[in-house]
């Protein structure tokens, strides 16, 4: 039987451990169809990234509509979107397929660097980010340093979280999660999930290690997956959580620097 389809819009990461990689292993885990929309390939191993080739924004736009016309997708998801003109040229091409909240899920997670600290969206696109995708996303998923860009907002404590929810639920989202896992001073990773009115507590372990490369994709991914099943956005998170904490549990070393967390502890089961 054909599984649910998940769209990702995001990039390569050559050494394997985040981006559409990271996106598309979460996705066979969670028994949906994972599709791909190309943003940029990137120089990366686990050190870091040392170079971005960005696919030209017409072709991301087009990728987009090819998939959906054709396979649909019950839920889509971003990651790196690298510039103002990619996401620019996206929006009209989500919009024609039906992809926004209110429609076919989407997920925005903000990725503008990776985890050591190498630029992935141009600071030139933070505005397109905010105008044009926030006001569409059923859930945005910062951590804490997209929360300082997109809000000025520098999270501390758990006030503060739920400060920086507040201000980004009015950019437009309607769900927003803000992920714990930079407050590194507190002994929990505590995500916290906002719709305007409520606020839902998500408690997690922190596991002591460094080997999280692509923790925030196979979130996000594994959030999707669950949408693209009929889940509500709550259960949804629910599910991307306890996916999430048990995929840092499995990760493991690789290269001399950060290794990837891992999906395949569901499978393994
Ligand atoms: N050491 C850890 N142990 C357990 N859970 C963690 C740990 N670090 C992060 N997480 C969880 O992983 C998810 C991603 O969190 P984080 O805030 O690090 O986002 P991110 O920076 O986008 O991830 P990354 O950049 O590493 O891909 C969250 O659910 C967070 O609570
Ligand atoms: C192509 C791509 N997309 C996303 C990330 C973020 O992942 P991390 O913060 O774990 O480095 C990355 N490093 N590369």
């Amino acid at each position: 039987m054909t599984p649910p389809r998940v769209l990702t819009i995001a990039g390569s990461d050559s050494g394997g451990g985040a981006g559409i990689q990271a996106d598309l292993r979460t996705m066979f885990a969670c028994g949906v169809h994972g599709c791909v929309a190309l943003t940029a390939a990137t120089v990366q191993n686990s050190l870091g990234v040392t170079g971005v080739h960005e696919i030209p924004a017409d072709v991301v736009a087009a990728q987009i509509v090819s998939v959906v016309s054709d396979i649909g997708v019950q839920a889509a998801k971003t990651g790196m979107l690298a510039s103002a003109a990619i996401i620019e040229a996206i929006t009209p091409a989500l919009d024609s397929v039906g992809i926004g909240r209110g429609r076919v899920p989407f997920v925005v997670d903000p990725v503008s660097a990776s985890m050591h600290g190498d630029q992935l969206l141009a600071d030139s696109a933070l505005d397109a980010l905010k105008g044009l995708l926030f006001p569409r996303a059923t859930l945005v998923t910062p951590n804490l340093d997209e929360v300082r860009l997109i809000t000025g907002i520098a999270v501390k404590d758990r006030a503060g979280q739920r400060d920086a929810a507040v201000a980004l639920h009015e950019l437009g989202p309607e769900w927003v999660l803000v992920k714990g896992g930079h407050m590194w001073d507190d002994p929990e990773c505590l995500d916290l999930l906002y719709d305007g009115r409520d606020f839902v507590e998500l408690p997690g372990p922190r596991y002591d290690t460094t080997h999280t490369h692509g923790s925030g994709d196979t979130l996000a991914s594994s959030i999707s997956s669950a949408l693209a099943r009929g889940a509500s956005v709550p259960e949804a998170v629910r599910f991307g959580k306890d996916f999430i904490v048990r995929s840092v549990a499995a990760a493991y070393p690789l290269g001399s620097g950060d290794g990837p967390v891992s999906p395949f502890w569901r499978l393994e089961r």
